[in-house]
């Protein structure tokens, strides 16, 4: 990839996790990174990150100085940070909205006439390269544009190109799902504890457990239920443990959780 400069407006937790990512990736040295926010709390942790160099005090330069210009605010202020910023934007730019809920119509119409723009729901573990994202085109984006995003967010993940509407199921699965997932580290963790096992023991084994079991579904490819059938022993621990689950609804609360999620994506379009 040529070298590029990458923008972030607001320099938040998301901002900051795909930021590293990027750098960690060598996608991007730190001198290839800007960023604002009026937040001087989030200027300076990013500042820490990747040097003093990064910060800029408008989101103007950061448009005006970004190949590629990542709109990492809260839903709620994504189409006025692109009016202010609407003058630096031109053909020639890549805008990479990662706001939940916000619709592309909403951002090309703040963004201006024939700016390319990708629509993108990230995750935190892209921190970690661990990822799991989904982007959508924007009407100017061409598939070129889709590739460099593509390039971006496969360096700190897996990225999936899906159609727009299907992006309030990607917030509500991957995009929330690690706030649901570290609910269950947290859960077998205690469950460790209860049954005697130190603190740190325990959050260390459930962590591992549950990272484990998913390389088990992405490495082999077998279906969830083979693998949970392959651990399952007659009359030994696991279905007596499994026989709790069903009874206290873990599946119907996950799925509650993940439908509540999506649907609250598409209530902040
Ligand atoms: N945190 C997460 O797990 C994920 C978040 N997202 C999306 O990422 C976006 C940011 O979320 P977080 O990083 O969690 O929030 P955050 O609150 O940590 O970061 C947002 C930042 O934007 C800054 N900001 C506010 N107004 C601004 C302005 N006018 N100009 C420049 N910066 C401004 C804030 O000061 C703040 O530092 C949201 O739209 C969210 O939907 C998407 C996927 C996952
Ligand atoms: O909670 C939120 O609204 C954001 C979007 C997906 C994850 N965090």
């Amino acid at each position: 990839m040529p070298q590029q400069t990458i923008g972030f407006i607001g320099a938040g937790r998301m901002a900051q996790a795909l930021a590293k990512g990027f750098v960690s990736a060598g996608l991007v040295g730190a001198d290839g990174l800007r960023a604002s926010d009026p937040s001087a709390e989030a200027l300076a942790y990013f500042a820490d990150l990747f040097g003093k160099g990064a910060g800029r005090e408008s989101n103007t330069q950061v448009a005006q100085e970004s190949d590629v210009l990542f709109v990492a605010t809260k839903p709620q202020y994504v189409e006025s940070v692109l009016a202010e910023v609407r003058k630096s934007l031109d053909a020639k730019k890549l805008v990479v909205s990662i706001a939940a809920g916000t619709t592309l119509r909403k951002i090309e119409a703040a963004a201006g006439d024939g700016v390319p723009v990708v629509r993108v729901m990230p995750n935190t573990p892209c921190l970690v390269g661990s990822g799991a994202c989904a982007y959508a085109l924007g009407s100017a984006a061409t598939a070129e544009h889709g590739g460099r995003v593509a390039e971006l967010l496969g360096a700190v993940g897996a990225a999936h190109e899906v159609a727009e509407p299907l992006l309030d199921a990607v917030t509500g699965l991957s995009g929330s799902g690690p706030a649901f997932i570290y609910t269950v580290i947290e859960s077998l963790a205690d469950g460790g504890v209860r049954a005697g096992l130190p603190r740190a023991l325990a959050a260390d084994l459930a962590a591992r457990t549950v990272a484990g079991a998913a390389q088990m579904v992405l490495q082999t490819g077998e279906h969830p239920a083979a693998l949970r059938d392959a651990v399952t022993s007659p009359g030994g621990t696991t279905i007596a443990g499994l026989a709790e689950l069903e009874k206290n609804g873990l599946r119907s609360a996950l799925v509650e959780a993940v439908t509540a999620a999506a649907r609250r994506s598409a209530e902040l379009a």
